[in-house]
C-alpha cells in the first residue's frame, strides 16, 4: 500500500501526478484548525506533509500521529517547530539552491528601484505630471560604485555580492557568522561587524533567517548609526527588523529609501504607516515568485518528500539526525 501524505499547496498538474504515483494524496485547502478536524482521518494517518508557508507546530503535529517527513516548497522553514519535529523525528526538508539566483534578482531590482525612485516616478507619469522636462525632484541616487553592505552571506547573499560587484562595480562589505572565503576570493568582499557594515555602507541588505537571534536584529539603533543616505533593503524575513523603528527612521530622514519584500505581518495591511511613504518600494514577498523557479522549487520539494519518504536525507534536509 502507498504511504499516505498530506498536500496543502496546489501543484501544477504534472507534479501532481507525480506524486501520486509514489502517496495517497489527500489536498488540503490549509492547515487551519477547522480543515484538520474535516480531515482528521486523513491527518491522523498521514506519513508525509507538502506545502508552504503555513504553520507547523505542536499542536498540529499531535494531530498527525505517523508523521514522518515534512517537505517545504521554500528554503526558509521560520514557520516549522523545528525541536518539536526533532522530538518525534520527523525530518524536514527544504528547497535552497533553485530559488537563489531568482531572490538575489529580486534584492538587486529593490536596490535599483529604489535608488532610482523606479515606482514613484512611473507612478507620477501615469497621473500626468511629467509636463516640462524633469528637474532634481525626480532625481535619484547613483547605484553603481557605491558600497553594498550584506546581512547574511549565505548562498543568496553570494549570489548578490557577485551581481553588484561584477553588474554594477560595487565594493562589498558583509557580516554573517563567520568568514566566506569564496565571497571574499571572488569579489573582494570585505567582512565587519554588524556596526561596521552599518555605518559604512551605501545600500544595508538583509538576506537572514528567521531565529531567535535574529528577530528584530535591525532596530532603532542600528538605524541611528546608517548614513542618512542609506538605503535599506530587506528580503530576508519580515520580524528580523523592527518595523517601527524603520517607520520612525524612514520618516525622520535617519535613512533615505527603503525596499522590502518581507514584513513583520503578511499580507501588509492596507493602512500599513509603510504605505503611505514615498521612499518605500513595498513588494508581496515575490523573491522567488517567477512561472520557472516556482516550477523549480514544487518539483524539489516533490522529490524531497519522495527520498525523505525512502529514507534519503542526505540533500535538502534540514535536520538529518532527525532519520530514523
Ligand atoms: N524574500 C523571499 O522571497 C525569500 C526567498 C528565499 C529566502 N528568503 C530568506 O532568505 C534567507 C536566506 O536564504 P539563503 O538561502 O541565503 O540561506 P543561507 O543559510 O545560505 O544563508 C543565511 C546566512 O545568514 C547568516 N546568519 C544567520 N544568522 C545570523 C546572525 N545572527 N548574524 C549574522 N548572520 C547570520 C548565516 O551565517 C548565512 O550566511 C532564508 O532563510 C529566508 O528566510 C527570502
Amino acid at each position: 500500500m502507498k504511504p499516505s501524505i498530506i498536500l496543502y499547496k496546489a501543484l501544477p498538474d504534472v507534479l501532481q501526478q507525480r506524486l501520486e504515483t509514489h502517496f495517497s494524496v489527500t489536498r488540503v485547502p490549509d492547515l487551519k484548525p477547522e480543515t484538520v478536524a474535516q480531515f482528521a482521518d486523513a491527518f491522523a494517518s498521514a506519513q508525509g506533509l507538502l506545502g508552504s508557508s503555513e504553520k507547523v507546530d505542536q499542536a498540529l503535529l499531535e494531530k498527525m500521529p505517523q508523521l514522518r517527513a515534512t517537505s517545504t516548497i521554500s528554503v526558509g522553514y521560520d514557520n516549522f517547530d523545528v525541536d518539536a519535529l526533532n522530538a518525534r523525528n520527523i525530518v524536514l526538508m527544504h528547497t535552497p539552491t533553485v530559488l537563489t539566483e531568482t531572490v538575489a534578482d529580486t534584492l538587486m531590482a529593490l536596490v535599483l528601484s529604489s535608488a532610482r525612485r523606479v515606482v514613484e516616478v512611473a507612478e507620477r507619469v501615469k497621473v500626468g505630471e511629467w509636463t516640462s522636462s524633469i528637474g532634481p525632484d525626480w532625481f535619484g541616487v547613483d547605484v553603481h560604485h557605491k558600497t553594498l553592505g550584506i546581512i547574511g552571506m549565505g548562498r543568496i547573499g553570494l549570489a548578490l555580492a557577485q551581481r553588484a560587484h561584477f553588474g554594477f562595480g560595487m565594493p562589498i562589505l558583509y557580516n554573517a557568522r563567520r568568514h566566506h572565503t569564496e565571497a571574499e576570493e571572488r569579489f573582494q568582499a570585505r567582512y565587519g561587524d554588524l556596526e561596521t557594515v552599518l555605518k559604512e555602507s551605501d545600500f544595508v541588505c538583509v538576506v537572514l533567517p528567521l531565529t531567535e537571534e535574529t528577530h528584530h536584529l535591525i532596530g532603532e539603533k542600528q538605524f541611528a548609526i546608517m548614513k542618512k543616505s542609506a538605503i535599506f533593503i530587506n528580503a530576508g524575513r519580515g520580524p528580523v527588523v523592527d518595523e517601527t523603528a524603520l517607520v520612525e527612521a524612514l520618516r525622520n530622514g535617519e535613512i533615505l529609501a527603503a525596499g522590502l519584500d518581507v514584513f513583520e505581518k503578511e499580507p501588509l495591511p492596507i493602512d500599513s504607516p509603510l504605505l503611505s511613504l514615498p521612499n518605500v518600494v513595498a513588494l508581496p514577498h515575490i523573491g522567488s515568485a517567477t512561472h520557472e523557479t516556482r516550477y523549480n522549487m514544487a518539483a524539489c520539494a516533490v522529490d524531497n518528500l519522495i527520498d525523505a519518504l525512502n529514507g534519503k536525507v542526505e540533500k535538502n534536509c534540514v535536520n538529518p539526525q532527525a532519520a530514523r
